[in-house]
């Protein structure tokens, strides 16, 4: 074995063994602030470290280098630590979408999915691979509508049982399957799947040719890969200090070593044989209802009276709101130490990621779909 193999099985085993420890056996009965006070309390203080330890406001190269070394754990970590808040604050679907009138939250988010479904044309009996499929929410309504089975990889261990845990509460166990990976060396064999997505996953990866080329290899000839990449736009000026400052705090509170432009992303995707058939910023449109609307405090845009609670738990005022119980419990000690700082990180996140929509110097869904030739050029 190479040490390269026995270094990544260390690393898998380590997380494994930090994953039970920190969330328990029963992965999956509880979620959001259940599941949040229920944590093992000093493995949750090592959790946050292990994630902070990157981001500490730092923006040289020295730091960057770090981080973008580190990937694995940082991800890792930082989804250890987050995935109640997410659950809580956004349901089962990790991403963002487009929201039109008179249409709920909930199924704008499986719209902005089956969108994604339908440009990889997915067919009924496919075997289709989510690139960092969160908890599962777009595999599961993916592999409803079409009838695919969809493999879920993710390196993140809570998630997983998370996604398992879930597919068999949904009686969908046939047709999805969850298995803990890092999409910068898979484990499947070339040429294994017909169809390839990712929602606003590959981001986390420290170069997109990396996770890109993974791809590439396990998608059959002929095969569509399509994605939500998240990147700054070409309004993005990376000696600008302003621009600089608001991809820092996208970087800092999602967990992100890097964020890369639309051009590295189409560059990256050519570079590894793909041949790109659509790049569209579908942020970049006029739509009435901008797709960071939910973590601003605009209550003019909510469109149905059953998206107020999720508004208002993604708000501003929601997000004050959650802090400050967050703070509260952890002073008497019912959540584990550290929390605050996440519930801080997130809060960064947010004003980045509204500052970074708002400007379009960023989007979280520049659409790229792309095809695998049938021979090698
Ligand atoms: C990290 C990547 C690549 C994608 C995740 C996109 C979104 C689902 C998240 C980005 C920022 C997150 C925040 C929350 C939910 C999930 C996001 C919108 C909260 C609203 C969850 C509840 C907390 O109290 C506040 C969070 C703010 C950020
Ligand atoms: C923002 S979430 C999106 C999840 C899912 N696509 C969704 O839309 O609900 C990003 C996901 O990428 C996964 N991820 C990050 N880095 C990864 C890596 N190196 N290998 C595999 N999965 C990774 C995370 O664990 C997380 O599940």
């Amino acid at each position: 074995m190479s040490s390269t193999l026995e270094d990544t099985s260390t690393l898998r085993q380590r997380q494994a063994q930090f994953t039970k420890e920190l969330h328990g056996e029963d992965i999956g009965a509880k979620s959001g602030f259940a599941a949040f006070i229920s944590k093992n309390k000093s493995a949750q203080k090592e959790a946050v470290a292990k994630y902070l330890k990157h981001w500490d406001g730092k923006t040289d190269q020295e730091a960057e280098k770090r981080r973008l070394e580190d990937y694995n754990e940082g991800t890792h970590s930082y989804y250890n630590v987050v995935t109640d808040f997410y659950e809580y604050g956004w349901g089962s679907s990790f991403h963002f979408c487009r929201f039109y009138k008179g249409e709920n939250f909930y199924a704008a988010v499986a719209r902005h999915e089956l969108y994604l479904a339908y440009k990889s044309n997915i067919q009924e009996g496919d075997l289709v691979l989510d690139v960092g499929c969160g908890v599962g929410g777009p595999a599961r309504e993916i592999a409803r509508f079409t009838g695919a089975h969809v493999i879920g990889l993710n390196n993140n261990d809570y998630q997983v049982a998370k996604a398992n845990w879930n597919a068999k509460k949904y009686r969908l166990e046939d047709q999805l399957e969850f298995v803990k990976g890092d999409f910068m060396q898979m484990e499947f064999q070339d040429a294994t799947f017909d169809k390839v997505y990712a929602i606003e996953a590959t981001c986390h990866a420290p170069k997109l040719e990396g996770v890109y080329s993974e791809i590439y290899r396990v998608l059959k000839p002929g095969g569509t890969f399509a994605v939500y990449e998240w990147v700054m736009t070409d309004k993005y000026d990376e000696s600008n200090p302003e621009h600089r400052r608001i991809a820092y705090e996208i970087e800092v509170g999602d967990g992100i070593p890097k964020m890369f432009t639309a051009d590295v992303a189409r560059n990256a995707l050519k570079s590894v044989g793909f041949e790109v058939q659509l790049a569209d910023d579908l942020a970049d449109n006029n739509d009435e209802i901008p797709w960071y609307y939910p973590l601003t405090g605009d209550w003019k845009y909510i469109q149905t009276l059953s998206d107020l609670a999720t508004f208002f738990r993604t708000s501003y005022f929601g997000r004050k709101f959650t802090t400050f119980m967050v703070w509260l419990m952890e002073l008497v000690g019912i959540a584990p130490k550290g929390s605050t700082q996440v519930t801080n990180a997130l809060e960064e996140a947010a004003v980045g990621l509204v500052a970074g929509g708002r400007a379009k110097l960023f989007t979280p869904m520049m659409l790229f779909v792309a095809t695998k030739p049938q021979k090698k050029k």
